[in-house]
Parts: C-alpha cells; sequence; structure tokens
C-alpha cells in the first residue's frame, strides 16, 4: 500500500514524483515565521468534476475524454477514456451524510479492536475524541517493574494498558518520570484508522487473527450502493476492511498502488470529507504522467479493474476558507451546534476507502 518501494530512491525523477512536487504545499520563504504564507500554485490542469457536472446538466456537454456512465445510479457517474476501472461520482453524497460520516470518523471508528496509528506507541485509546473535547490528558501509568514484565509475558505487550486519558496531571508527575500528551494533540495527529480486517501495515497484509468487528451496517450499505457502478454485472460488493485518513494542512499521501486485496475487479469505494484536496491518478507506473483532480466533500471515487493499477496518491489538501469548500458543511454543523466537528473539519479531510478484501 503506502510502504516504501524501491521506486522512491529515484522517486525524484518520477513523472508521479514530479506531479507531487508541482502542488504539495510549500510556504514562501518570509523572515515573518508567524505569516507563513503557501506559494501559489498552478491550478489550471487539475480536472473539475463538479464543473463538468454543471455544464453537462446545463449542455449535455462532455470535455474529450471523459464520458458518463450509463446507469441507475441517480447522480451521473463519470469515467476516463484514458483509465479503465476509475469512475468519479461528484456529490454523491448529501450535506446531512457528510456530517454523519464525519462524526462516525472521529467520534466512534478510532475504538478498540480498530486500530489506529497510535496503537503502536500507546496501546489502545479509548474514546479519544471525547477525551479531546473534554480537555483530557493522556498519561502513563506507573507499575512496577516486575508486574509489567509479568504481564507482558502472559500477553501480547500491545495489550498491556500502560497509558491512560486522566482529567489533570497527576501531581505525583514530575519530569520525565511520568510522560503525559494532551488528547487534543493525539487527536491532530490521528493519521489512519483501519475497520473491519484489520491491515497490518508493518507485513503490508490483512491480519485475519488480529481481534476485529464488521464494518458498520450502514457503511456496508452505503459503500454497496456506491459500488454498483463499478461492479461486475450481476455481483454484490461485500465489504470487508476499510481505511480511514485523516489530513490535516501539510499532509500528503504518497503516490502507491492498493494491491493487498484479492480480486481486483472488485472496486475500492472512496468517500472524500471535509476540505477540498488534489488526487492524483497515474498509470501502471511511476513513469507515466499523472491526471490531477479536485476532491470535494460528498465526492467518491470507484477504482476497479486496471484503475486498481494505478498509482494515486493525495499530495495537497486546502484549508483557506475559499478553496476549502466546507461552506454548507459548516453551516450544518453549526445548526446542529456541533463545535467540536466543526473545528476538526475546518482544518481537515477524511477519506474512508472500503474494501473487498477475498
Ligand atoms: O485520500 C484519498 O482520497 C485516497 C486514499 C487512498 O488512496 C488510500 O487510502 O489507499
Ligand atoms: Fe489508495
Amino acid at each position: 500500500m503506502y510502504g516504501s518501494d524501491k521506486a522512491v530512491d529515484d522517486s525524484e525523477r518520477t513523472a508521479f514524483r514530479k506531479a507531487e512536487k508541482k502542488y504539495k504545499l510549500y510556504y514562501d520563504n518570509t523572515n515573518n515565521k508567524r505569516k507563513k504564507k503557501p506559494r501559489a500554485v498552478d491550478l489550471s490542469e487539475v480536472i473539475d468534476f463538479k464543473c463538468i457536472l454543471e455544464s453537462y446538466n446545463q449542455n449535455n456537454e462532455l470535455p474529450a475524454g471523459v464520458f458518463k456512465l450509463t446507469s441507475s445510479f441517480g447522480t451521473p457517474v463519470f469515467g476516463l477514456d484514458s483509465r479503465p476501472g476509475f469512475y468519479f461520482i461528484p456529490g454523491a453524497l448529501s450535506v446531512e451524510e457528510q456530517c454523519q460520516w464525519i462524526r462516525e470518523s472521529l467520534a466512534s471508528f478510532p475504538h478498540p479492536p480498530n486500530r489506529t496509528n497510535h496503537n503502536a506507541i500507546y496501546g489502545p485509546l479509548e474514546n479519544l475524541f471525547a477525551a479531546a473535547k473534554e480537555e483530557r490528558v493522556l498519561v502513563e501509568i506507573e507499575q512496577p517493574r516486575d508486574i509489567v514484565s509479568e504481564i507482558d509475558s502472559v500477553h501480547d505487550a500491545q495489550i498491556t494498558p500502560r497509558w491512560k486519558f486522566s482529567g489533570e496531571l497527576d501531581k505525583s508527575c514530575r519530569g520525565d518520570a511520568c510522560k503525559s500528551v494532551s488528547a487534543s494533540v493525539l487527536l491532530r495527529k490521528l493519521r489512519w484508522c483501519t475497520l473491519g480486517l484489520q491491515f497490518d501495515w508493518s507485513k503490508r497484509s490483512y491480519n485475519v487473527s488480529l481481534p476485529h468487528i464488521k464494518i458498520p451496517e450502514a457503511l456496508c450499505c452505503l459503500a454497496k450502493r456506491l459500488a454498483k457502478p463499478a461492479m461486475p454485472p450481476g455481483q454484490d460488493f461485500q465489504p470487508e476492511a476499510a481505511i480511514v485518513n485523516y489530513f490535516a494542512l501539510g499532509d500528503m499521501l504518497g503516490g502507491h498502488l492498493d494491491d493487498m486485496e484479492k480480486d481486483w475487479s472488485k472496486p475500492i469505494v472512496s468517500i472524500s470529507l471535509g476540505c477540498k484536496a488534489i488526487f492524483l491518478l497515474g498509470g501502471k507506473s511511476r513513469e507515466d504522467p499523472p491526471l490531477a483532480m479536485f476532491l470535494r466533500s460528498g465526492d467518491v471515487v470507484l477504482m476497479a479493474g486496471e484503475a486498481r493499477e494505478c498509482f494515486h496518491g493525495v499530495p495537497r489538501i486546502f484549508t483557506d476558507t475559499e478553496s476549502a469548500e466546507i461552506v454548507d458543511l459548516e453551516s450544518q454543523f453549526s445548526r446542529e451546534d456541533s463545535f467540536p466537528f466543526l473545528d476538526y473539519v475546518r482544518s481537515s479531510r477524511i477519506n474512508i476507502n472500503i474494501r473487498q478484501v477475498f
């Protein structure tokens, strides 16, 4: 998936890397560190499916190389002549649905047995979002050495609880004797969470022996509905695993392939939420120049068949008010009086990608 691969060694020269460099966030050199200004980037070559949809709805016209799939899906599904198996559904999710999945992604998905990037350091964390809301602090539990080693020899060291959320710093904690980190910092540093069958990043494969629970029924239903335009006729998509990616300004997802699933004729269903991003869709080699396109909140991308062999990544998210395009989300969250979600989404993007593993 995103693991190291040898192409990274000469990455500076590949067409994919060049495109990543073109779009990624750089700051203009300035002596005033408080007023860092993002460097302007030429977006004239970025495909904009929102505009394509608008002009299609107005005059039935499509730009060269773009086609509309004949499908019974409610809203138009577009494909690209040059990338068979790739489909783009602009605005597939209503604002209410987007809010629902943002809430789930923050408040319920990152919860054991689902794993997150924090597991490796802190073990399983319960209720990270609530802890951040309550301004709690994660504190290392002091355990006598002999107890720790005794527990570790019986159980997996990873599941020995060593950290717990606390209302305030323990008075007995001084200096390095007691380590702590605020829940809001951990929420900001949340990068991924795995649902359903757990993906083991170190082995780059699914580890069916890791404890897991099924993907929530509502997400399964949504994924099945969204997958339809890319499914082989007469077959039903079986959502077995999902990866939720969390992006803050400056974060990027490097060029990669998702090749750990058995049957590539089945699509990956990829849902964008929150701030607008640029998605790069390359070819089968990193040398193939990628196409750049905007991904907005509510857009859905499907990658099946040949498109499963195409390198792709996210070099950039936009969090400034003008470019983020989250006005509808903001007013929905304001109406619901959901300040913590509103606050998070103003500077973040979430991607949920759902897969059939077997
Ligand atoms: O964030 C995205 O839109 C793409 C995510 C992705 O490619 C992945 O998680 O494999
Ligand atoms: Fe991917």
